[in-house]
């Protein structure tokens, strides 16, 4: 499920991982909820992920939250033109704390990157906030899913130039499928490593 202020670009995000194509011109809110499905091969087995995209604006909300509760994962979108949409972020965090299911993954995503000129929310400061509180030592990392305190996998994207919008939903589909076939004897899949992993190794946005 993507969620995030309006307008911060879930469903252009959807759109071009889904067609490869980026929707230009004017804007058109979602009104309510709206889906599509993609099927992905992650490790060699076929991983059907059905993507709801939510409407940002406010008076949606009562909308959204109904379907929090069945999402097995969260894209949560700031857009880095959009310093209020960053400041949202925390106010995010707390209603996914309220009705998202407790092992819900979650991905902190910062749109709009290739605006490189209108940027007012530096890839540091998205680093910082999804770092909040990072695993404690004393907390075994394979035992850890998500929980607010505990920080979030990062990464900026642009839908309009395509990046990292693949990486973001492969690593949320290999996630799923790893919790969800995961063999007796088999690593856990670490979500966190491989993102920081994957966004170095495209070059990108290397900190
Ligand atoms: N430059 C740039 N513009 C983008 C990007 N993603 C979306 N936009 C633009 O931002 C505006 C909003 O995009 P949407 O995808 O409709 O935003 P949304 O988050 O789905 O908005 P709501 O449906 O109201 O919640 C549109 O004008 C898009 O063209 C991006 O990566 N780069």
């Amino acid at each position: 499920m993507l969620v995030g202020d309006s307008g911060v670009g879930k469903t252009c995000l959807l759109v071009r991982f889904k067609d490869g194509a980026f929707l230009a011109g004017s804007f058109i809110s979602t009104v309510g909820i709206d889906f599509r499905n993609k099927v992905l091969t992650v490790d060699g087995v076929k991983v059907k992920l059905q993507i709801w995209d939510t409407a940002g604006q406010e008076r949606f909300r009562s909308v959204t939250h109904a379907y929090y509760r069945d999402a097995h994962a969260l894209l949560l979108l700031y857009d880095v033109t959009n310093k209020a949409s960053f400041d949202n972020i925390q106010a995010w965090l707390t209603e996914i704390h309220e009705y998202a299911q407790q092992d819900v993954v979650l991905m902190l995503l910062g749109n709009k990157v290739d605006s490189a000129q209108d940027r007012v929310v530096k890839r540091e400061d998205g680093e910082k906030l999804a770092k909040v509180g990072e695993v404690p030592e004393n907390v075994h990392q394979e035992t850890v899913t998500w929980r607010p305190e505990y920080g979030v996998p990062f990464m900026e994207t642009s839908a309009k130039s395509g990046l990292n919008v693949e990486l973001a939903f492969t690593a949320i589909a290999k996630e799923l499928k790893h919790r969800s076939m995961k063999l007796p004897n088999e690593p856990k899949f670490k979500l966190h490593d491989y993102v920081k992993q994957e966004v170095r190794g495209s070059g990108c946005c290397r900190s």
